[in-house]
């Protein structure tokens, strides 16, 4: 079976492709094909790092043009290899890192606070999507680019667009690809507008002014990776709506939750970023001849690296369909353990250079939602997991009773929540 080309059941089945195929050939790397070429499925610590070793695999071969078109954009940061890569690396990690994460984290709480009045005594809202427009209006003003209250209300709708098409090929993708032309279109005049003044400490003039090697970027593909900060800080959005089915599903969460202790916050962020489903697998092609367990991996063979699978792994987690935070509590985690994000070193691979202002966006909205009086209508949360990505279904319709919350809350501060490999 895994000879046939799986590229329809992974339509098909989504999260549980990888995982079922790996568990009918045994648990160890299995061959399959996909988009009609030769690929390996691997999974666990020793894969992340074999996946993750320099020089093993390259990406621009390997992602698919949907995925490009729809999700990171041409010429991004996620398509470049080698020394090109490293350049433009280096623009995200210094842009992501230091006191920067902690005030994008405070804004975001003062703009839950501020829609969540709105919310007060009026009709159900859906979590998911107020959530994305939080986190535009905070990520906006955040990198220097304050909007009006309708350019935010597009922008969240245009980058949930993107990432909620990059998996399958129809309306979804279809809805992604105008969203991306659009919004590129938009911030390249910005990013041309930035330039013709002085370098500033803004996000946005630090893109706008950025050069890989002497020249400044092509507007649009600076467009392209200014998106690549505020496409994926709105997908936070994706984790808010599954804290708020963990919350729902087991409300001691949320009474921890309110507690407001910091230790546990940190594991909670953990424990949804494991749990819940969000990158199902992640592609490299093998630049030389390879071996992994043993198992030969030719020169040109995709390799998968199971995501989604890993993340369910018994061997690293014990009871891993249990959403269990307490299991973040006094544990190390190895830099290829824990990979909803990718793994190794966010500085030379392609780990994702955002997990420190994930964790501090959905640690500080999972508090204020914690906090907040409400209650969920009935409604249909199941998570349907042959959708790529997953959510629940009604996208968490909350209402918010007419009193008040009881005292304000604490953002969550990035300087506690060191994510591996990064010193
Ligand atoms: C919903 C939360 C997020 C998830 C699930 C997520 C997931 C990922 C994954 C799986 C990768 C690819 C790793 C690889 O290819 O090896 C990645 C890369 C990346 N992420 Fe995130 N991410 C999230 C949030 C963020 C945030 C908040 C930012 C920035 C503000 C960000 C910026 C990036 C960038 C620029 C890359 C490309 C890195 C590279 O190719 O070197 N992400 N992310």
């Amino acid at each position: 079976m895994a000879d046939l080309d799986q590229t329809l059941a992974v339509a098909l089945k989504g999260y549980a492709w990888l995982p079922d195929l790996r568990r009918r050939a045994g648990g160890g790397p299995v061959r399959t094909r996909v988009m009609g070429q030769p690929a390996v499925g691997v999974c666990g610590a020793a894969a992340a790092r074999f996946f993750y070793a320099p020089g093993n695999l390259e990406r621009h071969t390997a992602l698919p043009g949907l995925v490009v078109h729809t999700l990171f954009g041409a010429g991004a940061v996620h398509t470049l290899d080698g020394d090109d890569h490293l350049r433009r690396k280096a623009l995200f990690t210094s842009l992501l890192s230091g006191d920067g994460i902690d005030r994008l984290a405070k804004i975001a709480g003062e703009e839950f606070d501020a829609a969540a009045d709105g919310w007060r005594g009026g009709p159900p809202v859906r979590l998911f999507d107020e959530s994305a427009r939080v986190i535009a209006r905070a990520v906006s003003r955040w990198v220097g680019m304050p909007l009006e209250d309708r350019e935010i209300v597009t922008l969240a709708r245009d980058c949930v667009a993107m990432v909620d098409g990059f998996a399958t090929a129809g309306p979804r993708a279809a809805r992604a690809l105008v969203a991306r032309r659009a919004q590129e279109h938009r911030l390249s005049k910005i990013i041309s507008g930035v330039r013709e003044k002085p370098l500033t400490t803004s996000p946005l003039s630090v893109i706008a002014h950025h050069s890989d090697d002497g020249t400044p970027l092509d507007p649009r593909v600076a467009a392209v990776e200014l998106l690549n900060v505020i496409r994926p800080a709105i997908a936070v959005a994706w984790f808010v709506a599954f804290a708020a089915h963990a919350m729902d599903m087991w409300p001691r969460h949320q009474s921890r939750l309110r507690a407001g202790d910091d230790e546990y916050t940190l594991a909670f962020t953990h424990e949804v970023r494991r749990f819940y489903p969000f990158a199902p697998f992640l592609g490299g092609r093998a630049t030389r001849d390879l071996f992994f367990h043993g198992e030969p991996i030719p020169a040109g063979t995709l390799v998968l690296l199971d995501v989604y699978g890993q993340n369910h792994d018994p061997e690293l987690w014990t009871d891993p369909y249990r959403f269990d935070p307490d299991r973040f509590l006094d544990r190390e985690i190895g830099e290829f353990d824990l990979i909803p994000q990718g793994g190794g070193d966010p500085r030379t691979g392609h780990r994702c250079p955002g997990e420190k202002i994930t964790i501090a966006l959905l640690g500080t909205l999972s508090r204020r939602l914690a906090a907040l009086d409400h209650y969920l209508p009935p409604q249909d949360t199941g998570i349907d997991l042959s959708r790529i990505p997953a959510r629940p279904r009604d996208r968490i319709r909350l209402v918010v009773p007419e009193h008040r919350m009881s005292a304000p809350v604490p953002a969550v501060s990035a300087s506690r929540s060191p994510v591996s490999g990064e010193s």
